[in-house]
């Protein structure tokens, strides 16, 4: 099981010493939300913040979360500033670009997460399940951090897990907690991002903690 905190709601102020003390923890890969006040309705982070983090944390995995339907100017913006995984919308673009946008991140040696929101057919995945490295189940609808976990994504997981092929791993983000962690981790998923979870405690380690007791 992999930890991916989001640094959506970290304390932008505190950004550095908020991440170091989750790398204490044992984290080893974080989930940088990208959002472009377009495709969703919210402003977060750039390119330098990766290339700035990846320049601090050399050992660290990040994954950018791109909520964008601009790929051709921000896919190679993140792959430029060392994103370890770009992982794109199904709802952002046609099928066609989508899978011109996998295939320029497989010659790019970047690997690739389709992100599918909560009203989008898990089917969907089918048409994609030779190019992806993994599949990434919202259980909020994007666009800002600490809202509620939607339950219907259980059964969601469910039965993507049925569809996939075991190489290809399951994440969840979007209100993942002690609670809503057990009951994702029971249906096969094995990738959680959790933000206000972990970045809205005065405790990181603690928090952290928690979610891998699982
Ligand atoms: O993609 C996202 C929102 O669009 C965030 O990754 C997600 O909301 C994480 O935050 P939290 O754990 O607070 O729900
Ligand atoms: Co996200």
């Amino acid at each position: 099981m992999i930890i991916a905190p989001s640094i959506l709601n970290a304390d932008s102020l505190n950004l550095r010493y908020q991440i170091q003390e989750a790398v204490n923890a044992g984290i080893v890969r974080f989930h940088i939300d990208i959002m472009d006040g377009h495709f969703v309705p919210n402003l977060s982070f750039g390119p330098q913040l990766v290339s700035d983090f990846k320049r601090d944390f050399q050992n660290i995995k990040l994954e950018v979360h791109l909520m964008s339907n601009n790929p051709k100017d921000l896919v190679p913006m993140f792959v430029k500033s060392g994103a370890d995984i770009i992982e794109l919308h199904y709802e952002s673009m046609s099928e066609n670009k989508l899978k011109y946008w996998i295939n320029y991140l497989k010659e790019k040696n970047v690997k690739v997460g389709l992100v599918l929101n909560p009203d989008t057919d898990i089917n969907v995945v089918k048409k994609f399940s030779t190019q992806i490295d993994q599949v990434l189940v919202m259980s909020v609808y994007p666009g800002f951090g600490g809202q509620k976990f939607i339950s219907e994504s259980v059964v969601k997981i469910q039965k993507l897990k049925e569809i996939l092929d075991d190489n290809i791993p399951i994440e969840v983000d979007g209100g993942i907690n002690e609670e809503t962690a057990k009951m994702v981790i029971n249906v096969g998923a094995t990738i959680l991002v959790a933000g206000s979870f972990i970045f809205g405690s005065d405790n990181i380690r603690q928090q952290v903690n928690k979610l891998e007791e699982f």
